[in-house]
């Protein structure tokens, strides 16, 4: 056989689900994890000033201040479709911005109304998997902070690992577990800047209480009380899905669904006094059985996100206006 060079490697990621060029992977910690003093004040992250430049530069594009900020998860980008007078702005477009580069998530900001709420939209997130840090996955978070919203709503697909759960619920998340933190991996490692926050951080109050009660009221009064859930996400650093000891794993710990994002946007969105609403689709049954021949793909991921459609956007819109609705009488 012909040796192997560069170029036969290159052609491999003809095969992978990338839609753009692979970012640089940025390892600017010791550790090559790409998180060493990555929270905006190494050379190689992004300032407080940084920020302000992006955020400066989105609301110059844009005649009304967004109040409420939504991250659409895998296949759920449609989400910014129920956006009124919108403002797109593409990532490549915006100085400083990373790009997304995962099959399902668009790559741009869609500015506009709810149900005469202004939000902003991100349809599509950035991946630890993707090569990026978990500082710069969270950048737009903090962007959202310094542009003045005061409530994230962050959606993802997800596999359901509770066993009631099926394909096609939504589940409002509780509570998270931060496996890749627990190895050190966490979007505030390296110098705090108190301007967006404190050091040290709670997160026993991550997913606002009040956002909860009424998610579920909401979905009473929209008749799909019936598919939605509460429990607890986490997040893992794909891309690979699970095995079947480490789902098994997860299960024994009070995992009811697992995916490979949210965790570190909530906890950078904490840090900054954001108020939290979380929300998983379950896409598909996690597999935790040697005899069971399913096998997740990143396909029926996206092709449920596509079945839900319709229903997501309605409970999202509900719940932006409701949401806007507390903080307005807080
Ligand atoms: O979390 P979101 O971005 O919704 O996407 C989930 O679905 C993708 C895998 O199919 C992974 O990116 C996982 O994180
Ligand atoms: N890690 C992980 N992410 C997902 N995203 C959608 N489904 C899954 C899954 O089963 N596991």
């Amino acid at each position: 056989m012909a040796p192997i060079n560069a170029n036969d490697i290159n052609d491999a990621k003809a095969f992978m689900p990338a839609k753009k060029v692979l970012p640089e992977v940025e390892t600017d910690g010791a550790n090559g994890n790409g998180n060493g003093n990555g929270n905006g004040n190494s050379p190689k992250g992004y300032s407080y000033e940084t920020l302000l430049e992006i955020a400066n530069f989105l609301l110059s594009r844009i005649s009304v201040k967004p109040h409420i900020g939504i991250i659409c998860g895998s296949g759920m980008g449609s989400l910014a479709e129920t956006i009124q007078e919108p403002v797109s702005i593409l990532y490549e477009d915006i100085p400083n911005f990373p790009v997304s580069t995962v099959e399902g998530h668009h790559g741009q900001l869609v500015f506009g109304k709810i149900n005469d709420i202004p939000v902003m939209a991100m349809q599509g997130r950035f991946h630890y998997y993707e090569g990026y840090p978990l500082w710069k996955c969270c950048l737009p978070v903090r962007v959202m902070k310094l542009i003045g919203i005061k409530t994230l709503i962050a959606t993802n697909a997800a596999g359901g690992l509770n066993p009631s759960y099926k394909i096609g619920d939504i589940m409002i998340v509780k509570d998270h577990i931060n496996m890749m933190g627990f190895a050190g991996n966490n979007p505030l490692h390296g110098p705090n800047d108190e301007r967006f926050g404190p050091r040290f951080p709670p997160m026993s109050k991550a997913y606002n209480y009040e956002y909860r009660k009424v998610a579920r009221e909401i979905a009473k009064e929209l008749n799909i009380d019936n598919i939605v859930r509460e429990g607890v996400y986490t997040c893992l650093g794909g891309p690979n899905f699970e095995t079947v000891a480490e789902l098994n794993m997860l299960k024994m710990v009070g995992v009811d669904a697992v995916g490979m994002s949210t965790v570190h946007e909530v906890i950078t969105a904490r840090h900054c006094d954001l108020n939290v609403f979380a929300l998983s689709l379950i896409t598909n049954e996690c597999v935790t059985s040697y005899d069971n021949n399913d096998e997740a793909n990143h396909e029926e991921v996206l092709d449920v996100g596509r079945m839900r459609q319709d229903i997501l956007r309605k409970f999202v819109s509900k719940l932006v206006e409701r949401f806007a609705q507390i903080e307005t009488n807080h």
